[in-house]
């Protein structure tokens, strides 16, 4: 049965109100959303349905090729970690996700890197693209370009309810700001108490937006540590808060914890999930916040198990490292060993 949502609905339109008073409005109600829950609803996005059916039925047709065409673009042909994820060899905290995926990153060629140079570098390198379905390329990349328009425009909308420049943010972006689109299949569960589609984790760049169909499976955890769904919603996207914005605004914003139950037994799920994040060479640094935010900070949050790092070429690696071992192993084994022996 529908659930009504959970989460805040955010009318992006209203940003760019003629009237000061209802801009204002919409500052606060996207403010609290932002503060209180660290994941929202998106409406007014101006994104076009047809656009967005296109790239949900491209996807079901990549997903729908035989394997060995969907391996072409295995993710371990690419020391970028671009490309295709088999089910079950994506990890959080050691236990592997039940999804399929394609990553799929800025378009650049790989750079020729000497040993002092920084590990972030080598996250810069071309994607891969299947050839039995050439036109997911062209699809992907219009779709990418609208979340990007859209997630920036958020970003923007941010900066300004927490008392900044609108364009704050705009010093950490150029042509190598991380824009990362994964393209994802949630297989039926393969028993009954096999749920784990995703494991509970934080997104690491600013933020996130998500396409997803109409199975829903995607909760949230409140602050008192209950899990809610979040419900799809036609027409809107979930966006959330990743932990660069966490460490920006001293815990001002959150980082939310997040996880896909799996759907059911022969149910299959769809989605688009877009991170957006600053330059590689970022360090993020604390904002100047009103007085009466700052007052709201919950300073950012200290899990050993995934420090949080205010340099995001660094927090990027780290995020890559652990979600795909087999890729890390093979083209990152001296990167891994460095690691172990400091
Ligand atoms: O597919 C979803 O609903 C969310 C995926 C997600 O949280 C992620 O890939 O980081
Ligand atoms: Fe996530």
């Amino acid at each position: 049965m529908a659930q009504p949502p959970a989460l805040p609905v955010i009318d992006i339109s209203r940003f760019r109100a003629p009237d000061a008073a209802d801009r204002d409005a919409f500052l606060a109600e996207l403010r609290s959303a932002a503060h209180e829950v660290g994941f929202f609803y998106v409406t007014g996005h101006g994104v076009p349905a047809p656009l967005r059916d296109e790239v949900l039925s491209a996807a079901r047709a990549f997903f729908a090729l035989p394997v060995e065409r969907r391996l072409e673009i295995e993710n371990l042909n690419s020391p970028q970690f671009r490309g295709y994820t088999r089910t079950g060899t994506e990890y959080t905290a050691g236990s592997a996700y039940w999804r399929e995926q394609i990553d799929i990153g800025p378009e650049r060629e790989a750079l020729a890197l000497g040993p002092d140079d920084p590990d972030y570098l080598r996250l810069i390198g071309p994607n891969q693209w299947p050839s039995a379905l050439p036109e997911l390329r062209d699809i992907v990349l219009r779709w990418q370009a609208e979340a990007l328009r859209v997630s920036r425009e958020v970003l923007r909308a941010l900066a300004a309810a927490l008392g900044q420049d609108e364009g704050y943010f705009d010093q950490w972006f150029d042509d190598e700001a991380a824009v990362h689109v994964k393209i994802v299949h949630y297989p039926p569960r393969a028993a009954e108490d096999a749920d784990q589609g995703v494991g509970a984790h934080k997104d690491y760049g600013y933020l996130a937006l998500l396409q997803q169909d109409e199975v829903g499976g995607l909760q949230v955890q409140r602050e008192d540590g209950e899990w809610i769904d979040a419900v799809p919603v036609p027409d809107a996207f979930v966006f959330n808060i990743g932990e660069m914005l966490e460490i920006a605004t001293q815990g001002y914003l959150k980082a939310t914890q997040h996880r896909v139950v799996s759907p059911q037994a022969g149910v299959h799920r769809y989605s688009i999930p877009f991170f957006l994040g600053p330059r590689l060479d970022a360090v993020v640094k604390p904002l100047n916040l009103p007085a009466e935010l700052a007052a709201l900070s919950r300073g950012v949050t200290d899990d050993p198990d995934n420090p949080l790092l205010a340099a995001f070429g660094e927090n990027a690696v780290v995020g890559w490292l652990r979600s795909h071992p087999r890729v890390a192993e093979r083209w990152w084994s001296d990167v891994l060993e460095k690691r172990e022996s400091r």
